[in-house]
């Protein structure tokens, strides 16, 4: 396998803040890895230091594809074949779910899987459903997968998922699982934050424990769970 993603050393700041102090990850193609750790550890500023969103990265580097990504815009970045469903999910409540999926500028998707909208609803049928429905009085777990949606028709080689799973129902997280197993079978490579590892076990290949900036721990998602001292150490809130 040849590496999707490969992060070495990666240092962010917000402002003077430092957020993240030495993050080391590799994504291989189409595979699915997770990022876990308590709030506030750096999960999220690990994924908007790749799309360059909102944090300024100052030391070490981001490859994607084979390039680095220092220096570019977040557009550009998307352009590249990074999607990024961000925690806020960031759906335009006004407009239409059929109206969300057009947002997005057509890209050339040379040799990435190329999506449309009549192939997002397939992934989605819920979404066909409610395609004249206005996003804003959708539920969180719908709006999640107009977001998830909405970032494919970027036609991503990589997917970042920021807590897919937050403040969703059990049964809309289990149909956000299933929508983001039938997305690793389509050969997207992705990276899930996640505060506690079981929603997402079903489809995840590798784990990265990220504490207090830095990632401290990664290994298989039976190599995590055969170890108790892990989730102890860096999970439990003491
Ligand atoms: N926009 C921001 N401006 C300043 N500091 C921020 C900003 N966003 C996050 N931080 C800080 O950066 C650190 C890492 O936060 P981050 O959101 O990446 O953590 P997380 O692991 O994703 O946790 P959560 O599950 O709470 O989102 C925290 O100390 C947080 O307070």
């Amino acid at each position: 396998m040849t590496a999707m993603l490969s992060i070495s050393n990666l240092h962010a700041s917000y402002g003077k803040a430092e957020a993240l102090h030495g993050i080391d990850l590799t994504v291989e193609t189409g595979e699915v890895v997770c990022l876990i750790g308590r709030n506030g550890v750096g999960k999220s500023s690990t994924m908007k230091s790749i799309v360059r969103d909102q944090i300024t990265v100052t030391g070490g580097e981001v490859v994607f594809d084979g390039a680095s990504l220092a220096g570019l815009r977040p557009y550009e970045v998307v352009r590249r074949g990074v999607g990024y469903v961000p925690e806020d999910r960031r759906v335009f409540a006004s407009l239409s779910v059929l109206e969300n999926l057009r947002v997005p500028r057509p890209v050339s998707a040379g040799d990435r899987r190329n999506w449309n909208v009549e192939q997002v609803f397939e992934l989605f049928p819920q979404l066909y459903d409610y395609r004249h429905r206005k996003a804003g009085v959708m539920s969180g777990g719908e709006q999640q997968m107009l977001s998830i949606a909405r970032s494919l028709i970027t036609c991503p080689k990589l997917l970042l998922l920021d807590e897919p799973h937050e403040g969703l129902a059990p049964k809309i997280a289990e149909e956000v699982v299933t929508a983001i197993a039938a997305l690793k079978r389509e050969g997207v490579s992705m990276v899930i934050s996640e505060q506690a590892l079981n929603t997402i076990r079903r489809c995840a290949d590798r784990v990265y424990v990220v504490d207090r900036g830095m990632t401290v721990w990664n290994g298989t998602v039976d190599g995590f769970y055969a170890d108790p001292e892990i989730a102890r150490k860096y999970l439990m809130v003491s």
